[in-house]
């Protein structure tokens, strides 16, 4: 029995011990590890985990975590559980990854695999040749006259209906949450484009729209397999999130084909009738391109083109017009300077066009919105080009709110950047700003708007892959501010709390929650 107890109580020794050595070969090589780092300017890791533990405290303000980082040291690199993410800055390191060796950082197939329900092959989820392809069709359709009037008519349209709902608001003092308006707004005027259809999200009762609730819920659920390690497994069990996914692809589909499905005879009605009254929206002029059998653009083909395009082109915009908003109502000396260029442009675009200004009453709605109406009518895409002020104010509130705050690529092939950094294959690279203070001063010499270069000021990305929207969103972000900017302030409601929600789209976490009132 006592030899029995020396055995056992020999071997518990024993066992402490090992575990004790084990703790404190443990405790040395983490003591070493963080010893080594003890001079390093950027982030500070732990072994194993790398940076994981600072960026899960930090998660709430990763962005500006990540533009510390940026404006101290140019590039960090962020060691993660199971792969590296390399952030850079430096102009000429950008240069490198998204021109100059462009194909060693594609998209890659963990991003495909991401937002494949969603957005299909469609340009934003495809490499090679597939996406070459598209670009150039793409590209060309962008360019059009065509399709830049008939988005100018209808961003005119829809900011007038906002600016309505905004005139109502502040008669009766009420509270307005603007990027939920902004959303409505981006939603009903990309639908249009895009598809041709209105689909009426924006009015004053703030409707539903089965198809705006399902792309919404979808845009999060995609989104949210950057961070849920599960996803496959849920998709295979259809369960969970990726169940309430299938279920909004369903609505997304059932929509998107009927609309083309519409369309289609539409147009072959038109033919019959020898009416060849052209359509101008994306849709239209997609099926008309998909008649020539070398296009091989199928009814799936045509689907992800429009769900791309209301992917690429509706939040990105809404969120920057709100923090445009922000901006401009949170540093006044920029809201009386913008108020005057836009006094001053509306007094040289009447005399241009030969127009005398209607008088208008502050108190008396039905004038104050006739006035809107007339303003808006002076407003065109060469008019606009000519507010440099307003421009500078878009592009420095992009510089520090980058719509797209982090598009990660895949790493082919181990690299070297040119300022030394190491890439590993199987990495992923982005490009972020390193930005400070709000002053659209800085675009401007002599009056007159200076362009970055898209190296340095990357909010649309840059070589290659470049934004194709870029122009058509400036268009809708003047043509709305300037409207509002013209007509109203704004003053937050008091203890709203303005913060990001760190998602694909850098948008506002709790809305932006104003009072407008109306500018003589
Ligand atoms: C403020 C507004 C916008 C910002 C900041 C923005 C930014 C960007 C960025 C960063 C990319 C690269 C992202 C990636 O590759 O995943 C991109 C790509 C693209 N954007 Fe925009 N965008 C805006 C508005 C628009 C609009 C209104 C449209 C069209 C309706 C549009 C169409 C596209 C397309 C088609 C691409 C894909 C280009 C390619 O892969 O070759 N964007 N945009």
């Amino acid at each position: 029995m006592e030899k029995e107890m020396g055995v056992s109580l020999l071997s518990s020794d024993g066992y402490n011990m090992r575990i004790s050595m084990i703790a404190c070969l443990a405790l040395t090589w983490i003591f070493i590890h963080r010893w080594n780092q003890r001079n390093k300017k950027g982030l500070k890791t732990w072994p194993i985990v790398g940076a994981a533990i600072e960026q899960l405290i930090n998660y709430d303000r990763m962005h500006d975590w990540i533009v510390e980082y940026l404006s101290k040291l140019g590039t960090i690199v962020v060691p993660m559980p199971f792969t590296t993410y390399t952030y850079i800055a430096n102009p000429a390191n950008v240069e490198h990854v998204l021109k100059t060796n462009f194909a060693n950082y594609p998209k890659g197939e963990t991003y495909h695999s991401y937002m494949e329900a969603l957005l299909g092959e469609g340009i934003f989820n495809v490499d090679g040749e597939l996406w070459r392809k598209q670009r150039k069709t793409d590209s060309f359709e962008f360019a059009s006259k065509n399709l830049r009037d008939f988005s100018t008519r209808v961003f005119r349209e829809y900011s007038l209906k906002l600016s309505s709902i905004l005139s109502h608001a502040s008669f009766h003092n009420q509270v307005v949450d603007m990027q939920e308006l902004f959303m409505r707004m981006t939603l009903d005027s990309i639908c249009k484009v895009g598809f041709g259809v209105e689909i009426g999200t924006l009015a004053p009762n703030l409707p539903d729209n089965c198809f705006a609730k399902a792309f919404d819920n979808a845009n999060i659920i995609v989104t949210l397999c950057f961070i849920d390690p599960l996803w496959k497994i849920k998709k295979f069990l259809n369960v969970g999130s990726e169940a309430l996914l299938d279920m909004s692809i369903k609505i997304i589909d059932d929509f998107t084909y009927s609309v083309i499905y519409i369309r289609k005879t539409e147009m072959e009605e038109a033919r019959k009738n020898n009416n060849n009254k052209e359509k101008h929206d994306i849709l239209s002029r997609f099926i008309e391109l998909g008649e020539d059998p070398e296009s091989n653009l199928t009814d799936k083909s045509l689907r992800d083109v429009v769900l791309n395009f209301v992917r690429a082109g509706r939040d990105t915009t809404a969120t920057t017009l709100s923090w445009a908003i922000y901006m401009i109502m949170t540093h006044n000396h920029v809201a009386e300077k913008l108020y005057l260029e836009l006094k001053t442009f509306e007094e040289d675009r009447a005399k241009e066009e030969n127009v005398t200004l209607l008088q208008f009453d502050l108190d008396d709605l039905e004038s104050f919105i006739q006035r809107t109406v007339q303003y808006a009518g002076l407003l065109t895409y060469y008019s606009l080009g000519k507010l440099y002020y307003l421009h500078a104010g878009i592009t420095e509130t992009l510089r520090l709110y980058p719509a797209v705050p982090q598009d990660p690529k895949g790493i082919l092939e181990d690299d070297v950047l040119p300022d030394g950094t190491k890439v590993k294959a199987g990495g992923m690279v982005t490009y972020g700003p390193d930005a400070a203070s709000f002053n659209p001063e800085r675009w401007l010499k002599d009056g007159f708007f200076q362009k970055a270069s898209p190296f340095k000021f990357t909010a649309f990305q840059a070589g290659p892959r470049i934004c194709l929207g870029k122009d058509s969103a400036y268009l809708q972000m003047k043509m709305t501010l300037v409207i509002l900017c013209r007509f109203f302030k704004f003053d937050l409601v008091p203890n709203h709390p303005v913060q990001y929600r760190m998602m694909t789209i850098l948008s506002m976490a709790h809305g932006l929650k104003l009072r407008a009132s109306r500018r003589s």
